[in-house]
């Protein structure tokens, strides 16, 4: 096991960051904490890298217990939002500088730092001051920094969070690929639940402390396993399962809040026996699919995500009339509710 994190908790005062926290990494694989603001995310980080001690609890890196062990015993490698470069290094005696710390040979060094220079893709640009970089181009010079010390253990703490999203696209899909190269075990911040299901291997959905669930992208997507995860992951249309949208479908639930995927929502233009009346309020075009958002007879909005084809077969307007059913909808336990 890559990482094991074991009913860890940590409270700031009176204040629990982290509650009761069970967790394994697997060797190898890169897995996101994902989360809203003020969930947890960085705290656990901070708690697997040693820079904080947990209350209770153990966790183990590697198979040995590190639970009291210091930062820089532990054999991690961190990277942070803003990247602490040093400003008066070149990008190769940044990434050097671990390397120097621990006296490995300079003709060692040297050839290290050109192969990581490599791999993250920015031959050529040794020389530069970090302030000759762009964001994107400084946190891989932060990763290559961080990997130069071989690593067991990569800690990321929304890496990409300061760059634009263009460039923060573009980085992830190359931090895949460069984990498929170097099969670090990695734990990755981000509160982006795009970003963590394009780029990990599992997911850790945290909510106030708590890991609410664990699993792969399509797992956590597909099964929610609570009302907070099916809400925090994708759209969703939250409706009273008194809706008329679900009156012909005997839809049983067992709470008063029933969770509708936009991309769930059939929209016919004739009415059959198991639809619903609504009218079209309002289409959005975003280009790979179409929003629109409807009205029940009764009030409330729902919105509905089509493909190009489906909407252009349907001719929708607003003020148009039309019939809708749920494909499919989840309500969770009321222990569940947010
Ligand atoms: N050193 C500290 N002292 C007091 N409270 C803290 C400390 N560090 C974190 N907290 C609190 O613990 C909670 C969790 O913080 P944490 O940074 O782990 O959340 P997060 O999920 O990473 O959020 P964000 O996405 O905003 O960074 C927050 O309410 C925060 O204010």
């Amino acid at each position: 096991m890559g990482i094991l994190v074991e009913n860890v908790s940590k409270n700031f005062g009176s204040f629990k960051a982290i509650e009761q926290v069970n967790l394994e990494v697997k060797t190898g694989s890169l897995v996101a904490l994902l989360g809203p603001s003020g969930s947890g995310k960085s705290t656990l980080l901070r708690l697997i890298a040693g820079l904080e001690l947990p209350d209770t609890g153990k966790i183990y890196l590697t198979g040995k217990d590190a639970t009291y062990q210091s930062v820089q015993d532990r054999n991690i490698g961190f990277v942070f939002q803003h990247y602490a470069l040093f400003k008066h290094r070149t990008v190769r005696e940044n990434i050097s500088f671990g390397l120097e710390i621990r006296k490995v040979p300079a003709k060692k060094i040297q050839g290290r730092v050109e192969q990581l220079l490599e791999l993250v893709q920015l031959t050529g640009l040794g020389d530069r001051y970090p302030s000759q970089l762009s964001g994107g181009q400084r946190q891989r010079v932060a990763l290559a920094r961080a990997l130069a010390v071989e690593p067991e253990v990569l800690l990321l703490d929304e890496p990409f969070g300061a760059l634009d999203a263009k460039v923060r696209k573009d980085l992830r899909a190359w931090l895949r690929r460069l984990h498929d190269e170097v099969h670090v075990t990695t734990v990755f911040v981000t509160h982006d639940q795009e970003e963590a299901m394009e780029v990990s291997d599992e997911i850790v959905v945290m909510n106030k402390g708590r890991v609410e669930q664990v699993g792969t992208p399509a797992e956590i997507y597909d099964h929610p396993a609570s009302a907070f995860v099916m809400s925090f992951i994708g759209p969703v249309n939250v409706l009273p399962s008194s809706s008329s949208i679900f009156q012909e479908q005997r839809f049983e639930a067992p709470n008063p809040e029933v969770f509708l995927r936009p991309q769930d929502v059939v929209v016919e233009r004739v009415a059959n026996g198991t639809t619903t009346p609504a009218t079209v309020s309002r289409v959005i075009h975003l280009g790979w699919e179409i929003q629109v958002e409807l009205n029940l007879d009764e009030g409330q909005v729902v919105m509905a995500h089509l493909t190009r084809d489906r909407f252009k077969e349907l001719e929708l307007e607003p003020e148009q009339r039309v019939y809708v059913k749920p494909k499919d909808a989840k309500s969770f336990p009321l222990y569940y509710s947010i």
